[in-house]
C-alpha cells in the first residue's frame, strides 16, 4: 500500500514522518524531493529564485520517475507499506501555481504529464494548516514558503481533495504535534486494516 503525506510547507509533514518510523518499523519511508542526484537538482532549483517554472516542473517530475523506479515500485512489489513525505500531489498543487499564466489549465496539464506512468497513492493524509501558520512555521526562507503563494497552493490541494474525496484524509495540523501524530497513526492503522480485509 502506498500512503502519502501532503500539506503546505510548515504543516508538520516531516515531524510526523519521522515519528512514524517508530510506529511502523516494517514500512519503507521515503520522500520527494529524494536524496538522489535528481533530488539534488530539484533542491538547487528551489533555492534559485530565477529558475524557469517549466524546467522546474520537469526536474521534479524526473525525480518522481526515478523515485518510482528505484524505491516505490520495488517496495510495493514486495508487499510493503510505503510512506512518502510529499509525492505527486505536491506537483499538482505547487507547480500548478508556478505555471499559472504559462500554460493553460496548469493542474490538468501536470496531472496529464504524470498519468501514463505514475502510480497513484492509495491514501493521502493532508495535514491542514492555514498559509500564515505554514509560512511562519517554515520560516518563509524559500520562494515557495511565502503566505501568498501558499494560499494558492492550499486552494489547489482543496481542488484535489474535492475531486477525490475517497483518497484523502484531512487532519487538523494546527493541533499539538502529539494530537496530529495520534490522528495520523490511527488513520494509517485504519486504512491498512481495511486493506487487509
Ligand atoms: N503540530 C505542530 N504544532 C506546532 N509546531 C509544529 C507542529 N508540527 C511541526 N511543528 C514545527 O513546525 C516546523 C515545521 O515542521 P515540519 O515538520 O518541518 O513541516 P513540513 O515538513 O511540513 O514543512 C518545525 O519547526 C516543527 O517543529
Ligand atoms: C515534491 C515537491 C516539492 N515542492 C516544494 C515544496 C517545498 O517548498 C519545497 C521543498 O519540499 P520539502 O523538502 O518537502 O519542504 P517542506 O519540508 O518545507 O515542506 O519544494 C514542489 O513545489 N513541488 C513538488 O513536487
Amino acid at each position: 500500500m502506498l500512503l502519502t503525506l501532503e500539506g503546505l510547507d510548515g504543516s508538520g509533514k516531516t515531524t510526523v514522518w519521522e515519528v512514524l518510523h517508530e510506529e511502523f518499523p516494517d514500512a519503507v519511508f521515503t520522500r520527494e524531493p529524494t536524496d538522489s542526484w535528481y533530488g539534488e537538482a530539484v533542491n538547487r532549483s528551489i533555492e534559485d529564485d530565477d529558475a524557469d517554472s517549466v524546467a522546474e516542473l520537469f526536474l521534479y517530475t524526473a525525480d518522481h520517475a526515478a523515485h518510482l523506479a528505484d524505491t516505490v515500485r520495488p517496495a510495493l512489489e514486495e508487499g510493503k507499506l510505503v510512506i512518502s513525505d510529499r509525492y505527486s500531489d505536491s506537483r499538482y498543487a505547487y507547480q500548478a501555481v508556478a505555471l499559472d499564466g504559462v500554460v493553460s489549465r496548469p493542474m490538468e496539464y501536470i496531472i496529464g504529464v504524470h498519468k501514463p506512468w505514475t502510480r497513484p497513492p492509495d491514501c493521502t493524509i493532508y495535514l491542514d494548516v492555514d498559509p500564515e501558520t505554514g509560512a511562519a512555521r517554515s520560516g518563509a526562507t524559500n520562494k515557495f514558503e511565502q503566505a501568498g503563494f501558499l494560499a494558492q497552493v492550499q486552494s489547489n490541494y482543496e481542488r484535489l481533495m474535492d475531486a477525490e474525496p475517497g483518497r484523502f484524509v484531512r487532519v487538523d495540523a494546527t493541533q499539538s504535534p502529539e494530537d496530529v501524530i495520534e490522528s495520523v497513526v490511527s488513520t494509517i492503522e485504519r486504512v491498512t486494516e481495511d486493506a487487509d480485509e
